[in-house]
């Protein structure tokens, strides 16, 4: 049945990387308001290829945003899509986004983040793998049923955006105003949106959830002559550093008080997952350029990544970060940093305890300077039951074209939308990866491999039959 499938991917690659070069030529970082522009352009010509295959598009309006600024927004539509219905088939709604992280050469790209090279079997470009890929390898999938004139044998419904990367504003409103409509004949949810975590493919059941903090200390009404000024005013940028100091130690334990509390304990059942992992710590850290890691073994490194919360200081806005010398001090600075989470915290709870903490430090500082502190995500963890039907096809999907069993793994990154599917809906969610565990999303020199973007695209196709199969 697969066999005709397989070939018309096969025979139809070099189409497939055409179409993921055109995709990431669209610079949609949705980190940037002012690009939303882009982030619209790429939603239209998902759109677009969506309509060219016969699905039908609705572009669901999602609302407005304020920004940490106090400005107020429009944000992009949202795709809400679908194939031809049969009331006799299973229904399975995809969910992807074609925003991306932002890039540029002076990161340290070897190539055009926005121009999709290919260099020894890897497509390197922005968002190849997170998520552009992913997504264009779902609809080659349904055009392989297409082409070679098989019957799609699921109902295919696709939910597209474009602010993923900003924690999918909009997106939780949009589920629950369309429980009724759009998801009442929904049985299952995949996401494709995330990478294996060793060399050998995966089902994922668990992301950790995430807050991202902005912290802006703000002082003098310049930035002033440091020979002139310095020594004699309180700098925001000492101020800030004190507080983004405050935060954790060198150990990486998060120091806020109170934050870790809720984290639920390890199941002896949950410990015997991580046994099977093929995770290889020495390769690992050669991946990642380092000496070693904050823990010893395999199976703590992974726990700390999957189902321990970190803390992550990302960067400091109005300081100084050019080459070369500049003798200011910046009259305000904002830090930013993120929290991620995991079951049973609460990101509204950490929000509080974030902001009682920071206020509490920053006291200690008698600063005649401001400090304002906003979240702008908060985005809860998600875990699957994985005796959920969904992991029985993905799992035989995975056998039909890798010919091995999935691990089974968990991911330290975040689909704000994952839990607020699960909880809304009360449908069961997936997640069916097929990114290597090397691509670097968000890194300088983002890929995905022609091997995991081909084979990935015959994964989806082998993931319809066999969910068509399940009792
Ligand atoms: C809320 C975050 C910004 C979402 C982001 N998601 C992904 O990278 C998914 N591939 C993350 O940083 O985890």
């Amino acid at each position: 049945m697969l066999e005709p499938l397989f070939q018309y991917i096969d025979d139809h690659q070099n189409q497939f990387v055409q179409r993921l070069k055109e995709w990431v030529a669209v610079q949609s970082n949705s980190g940037d308001h002012t690009k939303w522009g882009e982030v619209e352009r790429i939603l239209n010509m998902t759109a677009v290829k969506i309509q060219e295959m016969g699905g039908t598009v609705e572009f669901a309006d999602v609302g407005t945003h304020q920004l940490p600024s106090g400005e107020t927004v429009p944000l992009p539509p949202v795709i809400l899509a679908e194939f031809e219905r049969d009331p006799k088939k299973a229904t399975l709604c995809i969910y992807g986004h074609v925003d991306v992280q932002p890039a540029k050469m002076a990161d340290g790209w070897t190539t055009d983040p926005f121009n999709l090279t290919e260099i020894k079997g890897n497509l390197y470009g922005r968002g190849a793998t997170d998520n552009k890929g992913p997504v264009l390898a779902w609809l080659h999938a349904v055009e392989s049923y297409q082409a070679t004139e098989k019957e799609i044998p699921v109902n295919i419904k696709l939910i597209i955006e474009g602010l993923e990367e900003v924690g999918s504003y909009g997106l939780l409103e949009l589920t629950r105003k369309r429980n009724d409509s759009f998801f009442a004949d929904v049985d299952f949810i995949v996401i494709s949106d995330n990478v294996w975590a060793t060399r050998s493919p995966a089902l994922t059941y668990g992301t950790r959830g995430s807050s991202y903090f902005f912290v802006e200390v703000d002082g003098p009404k310049l930035d002033f002559h440091s020979g002139v000024y310095g020594g004699s005013i309180q700098e925001p940028m000492s101020d800030l550093i004190a507080l983004l100091g405050s935060l954790l130690d060198h150990t990486g334990k998060i120091l806020v008080p109170g934050v870790t509390d809720d984290v639920a304990p390890l199941t002896e059942d949950e410990r015997k997952l991580y046994d099977n992992i093929s995770f290889d710590l020495e390769e690992m850290k050669s991946v990642a350029g380092v000496k070693h890691f904050l823990q010893d073994t395999k199976e703590e490194v992974l726990m700390a990544r999957w189902r321990n919360p970190s803390l992550s200081i990302h960067g400091i806005q109005g300081a100084f970060s050019e080459p070369g010398t500049k003798t200011v001090i910046p009259k305000q600075v904002t830090g930013k940093f993120s929290i991620r989470q995991v079951p049973n915290m609460d990101p509204p709870d950490v929000e509080r305890k974030v902001k009682e903490h920071l206020q509490q430090v920053f006291s200690t500082l008698k600063s005649p300077n401001r400090l304002r502190v906003t979240a702008t995500v908060g985005a809860k963890p998600w875990v699957a039951n994985l005796k959920d039907p969904q992991y029985v096809a993905g799992q035989r999907a995975v056998r039909e074209v890798f010919g091995v069993d999935p691990e089974l793994i968990r991911e330290g990154s975040t689909i704000p939308i994952a839990q607020n599917f699960q909880e809304e809906t009360g449908k069961s969610v997936m997640m069916l990866p097929i990114g290597g565990h090397d691509d670097g999303e968000h890194s300088q020199n983002e890929k995905i491999s022609r091997y995991n973007y081909i084979e990935g695209t015959k994964l989806f196709a082998a993931y319809f039959y066999e969910l068509s199969l399940l009792k």
